[in-house]
């Protein structure tokens, strides 16, 4: 501390603040681990992924919505042993309730439609962007929050309705540069997998487990795999033939093994159908192995993959009919998807396709007089209420100065106000690429 700081701070004459008290620790900058700051540039990337998001789901005329980061524990409470539940960042707060910060947005979305019940006609086409956390032991370096968008279609029992999100995703790497010889979408359908449980009189109540163990096939190896089913209570045969299955990547071999009359064949032969129609069917391919992670789809799933194979999936979504239902709701055909913020920046960097986004500001205000700036700021917001950007030079600064943050805010015009044109009601403009420098009547700056 400074004393009475009366003499400190080198303020001139204004009230010097109250002298610190304590001692404050010297605090790690960094914000916590596995979470991520967004200074400026950052935070351009960012906005313009959040835009191209919002504009795609505007498109297909989405609302948007969104819920609070924290929610109660109970929404991510299902026993199918999915990894989202093994990190799932909860505590228990002040009131004694079990909380989680979200570890993805649907079950908030479903939530709310429940909220909402009859009030709310359908179809609900409804998308979100927003942070979602997991606690990973850092060992894995992996980041524990991320930004999702999501895009959600409620009441819409059809196959139409998968096919529409993945268009949704489809008019969005299109608009970001990406194509189909950069990205594609796996398809398939949790039927594939209901119809070959069902052959072997697997109970319907092991399903989501089932599912969950499939969808670490490439990540554990398999004898793994074949382990966890069998202590699900899967038999060896039903295993073997599940495995079988799973490694077909041909609709007509899929029809071959289970027949033309399931719905799993009929939703997938309707999908493919679709995406011709759609015109995206170059981009989509199916695969019997995908069935993605969550506990809760039903039907139709996909995720969209880097076509070099260096990345992790992009994005992924399918439907769940069934979500509702385990909230005490009534079930409502529901489907959506989710899509991170960092894999499609990793693979936008790898592709030579990341926007350039520097700073823009049209105007930089000076007062050449310190007695100038009450007519600095008149200046500054004149141009304002014409929506320009105007960065206003707040303090006393020589012209060196000037010129120097002019260059660094990348701005257009430097608007100089000099004594001698003030008194005749005019400023100096100076456009500052090509050095051109006019005079201009105050009621005339535009
Ligand atoms: O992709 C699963 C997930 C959920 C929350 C946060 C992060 Br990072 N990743």
């Amino acid at each position: 501390s400074t004393g009475d700081n009366g003499g400190g701070g080198g303020r001139s004459g204004a009230l010097a603040p109250p002298p610190i008290t304590e001692v404050l620790q010297k605090i790690d900058v960094n914000p916590p681990k596995g979470t991520r700051d967004f200074p400026p540039e950052e935070m351009r990337l960012r906005t313009w992924l959040f835009h191209n998001f919002r504009e795609v789901s505007r498109l297909f005329g989405f609302e948007e919505v969104d819920f609070p980061v924290l929610e109660s524990e109970a929404l991510y409470i299902r026993k199918a042993g999915e990894e989202i539940r093994d990190q799932l960042y909860c505590f228990e707060d002040r009131g004694n309730r079990r909380v989680a910060l979200r570890p993805e947005l649907t079950p908030s979305l479903a939530r709310l439609v429940i909220q909402k019940g009859k009030s709310v006609s359908l179809p609900l086409k409804w998308f979100a962007v927003g942070q979602c956390w997991r606690y990973e032991r850092m060992t894995r370096g992996r980041r524990r929050e991320h930004y999702q968008w999501n895009m959600d279609i409620i009441g819409v029992p059809e196959v139409t309705a998968e096919a529409e999100l993945i268009s949704s995703i489809v008019t969005f790497f299109k608009r970001v540069g990406i194509t189909a010889s950069d990205v594609g979408f796996k398809v398939s359908s949790r039927k594939v997998l209901q119809e070959v449980l069902r052959r072997y009189s697997v109970p319907e109540s092991l399903f989501s487990k089932v599912c969950i163990i499939i969808d670490k096939i490439g990540k554990i190896p398999v004898d793994e795999i074949k382990k966890d089913l069998k202590s699900a209570g899967v038999s060896e045969e039903a295993v073997e033939e599940l495995l079988q299955v799973l490694s077909i990547k041909s609709l007509t071999k899929l029809e071959e093994i289970l027949g033309g009359a399931g719905e799993a064949v009929a939703d997938l032969k309707q999908l493919f159908s679709l995406a011709e129609k759609f015109g995206y069917a170059e981009w989509i391919e199916f695969d019997a192995s995908i069935v993605r992670g969550l506990a809760y789809y039903t039907g139709i799933v996909f995720e969209g993959f880097d076509r070099e194979g260096k990345l992790r999936a992009i994005c992924g979504g399918g439907r769940y009919d069934r979500l509702l239902s385990t909230f005490g709701g009534d079930d409502l055909p529901a489907c959506g998807f989710g899509f991170g913020d960092a894999v499609i920046v990793e693979l936008l960097k790898d592709r030579g396709l990341l926007p350039e986004l520097s700073l823009q500001i049209e105007n930089i205000v000076c007062a050449l007089d310190v007695d100038l700036q009450g007519a600095a700021a008149r200046v500054a917001s004149i141009l304002r209420e014409q929506s320009q950007t105007v960065d206003l030079v707040l303090e006393s600064k020589p012209l060196k100065w000037v010129f120097k943050r002019a260059a660094r805010i990348n701005a257009h015009r430097l608007i100089l106000v000099g004594n001698s044109e003030w008194q005749r009601g005019m400023v100096v403009v100076k456009i500052l690429s090509s050095g051109e420098q006019y005079e201009v009547k105050l009621d005339e700056l535009v």
